[in-house]
């Protein structure tokens, strides 16, 4: 483990959930055992987030999905960082894949959502990750480094910032990256930072791992020196098992 010291485990719920589910999976949150040395983020949709925070164990922080790009205003259906902070919420996950190739958001775009978190005081999962055509052309290397720069290009700073490779053939598939390939990656991940940003962003920056993880593969990657954690999505909507997950990585 690098990074911090501390492991972080994510769970986005991604665009799922009514008040009667969230309200079981809440109670089986608040009741599972979860090791005192990991950081643990949930990230509801919108609607929820409330009905979240007013109920959730304070052991839990919460994260929103998506942050607008700018101060809000003017921007019909969007949802500002000063709004997300009014309720609560310390993280947001950006530059998520669906984010990427369902929704359309470049590199660029979700660069400068990240910058503008960040000057607000909200921390950010920097989301990076292959299409399975970009591995099997070998580009993956050269993706990741593009979606990285695109961060670092517009963040002002390195210190509230986790990096989640999540290889898009991964996400929602069952099919796991062997713990030989994530953690190639996330070595790669870390060597850019120390050629691009400094040694100490590199040393003390969170790569977690996210991509068809469950309770059954999550002990085999957590031993892997560069994995910091993970970002969890199926899973994650399931309380007893989404704790196997975060009590893993000790
Ligand atoms: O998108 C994911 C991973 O989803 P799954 O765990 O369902 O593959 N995390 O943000």
């Amino acid at each position: 483990m690098a990074g911090t010291g501390q492991f972080f485990v994510g769970g986005n719920w991604k665009c799922n959930g009514t008040k009667e589910s969230i309200t079981k999976l809440i109670s089986d949150l608040n009741s599972a055992k979860m090791e005192s040395d990991v950081d643990v983020v949930v990230a509801p949709p919108f609607i929820y987030i409330d009905q979240v925070k007013s109920s959730l164990t304070d052991r839990i922080e919460i994260s929103a999905q998506n942050s607008w790009v700018s101060k809000g205003g003017a921007f019909t259906g969007e949802i500002s960082v000063e709004q997300l902070k009014d309720i609560g919420c310390k993280w947001v996950i950006l530059g998520h894949s669906e984010r990427r190739h369902v929704i359309g958001e470049d590199n660029q775009f979700i660069g400068k959502k990240a910058g503008y978190a960040l000057s607000q005081g909200v921390g950010v999962i920097a989301c990076i990750g292959e299409l399975l055509e970009e591995r099997e052309a070998g580009k993956t290397f050269d993706v990741c480094y593009q979606q990285l720069k695109a961060y670092a290009d517009a963040v002002p700073s390195w210190d509230n910032i986790v990096i989640a490779y999540e290889p898009v053939w991964a996400i929602g598939t069952g099919v796991v990256a062997t713990p030989a390939q994530a953690q190639e990656v996330h070595v790669a991940v870390r060597d850019w930072l120390k050629n691009n940003v400094s040694a100490e962003v590199a040393s003390k920056t969170r790569i977690i791992y996210g991509g068809s993880v469950n309770g059954g593969n999550c002990a085999e990657l957590a031993k892997q020196k560069d994995i910091d954690g993970f970002l969890v999505g199926g899973a994650s909507l399931k309380g007893p098992e989404f704790a196997t997950i975060v009590n893993s990585v000790t």
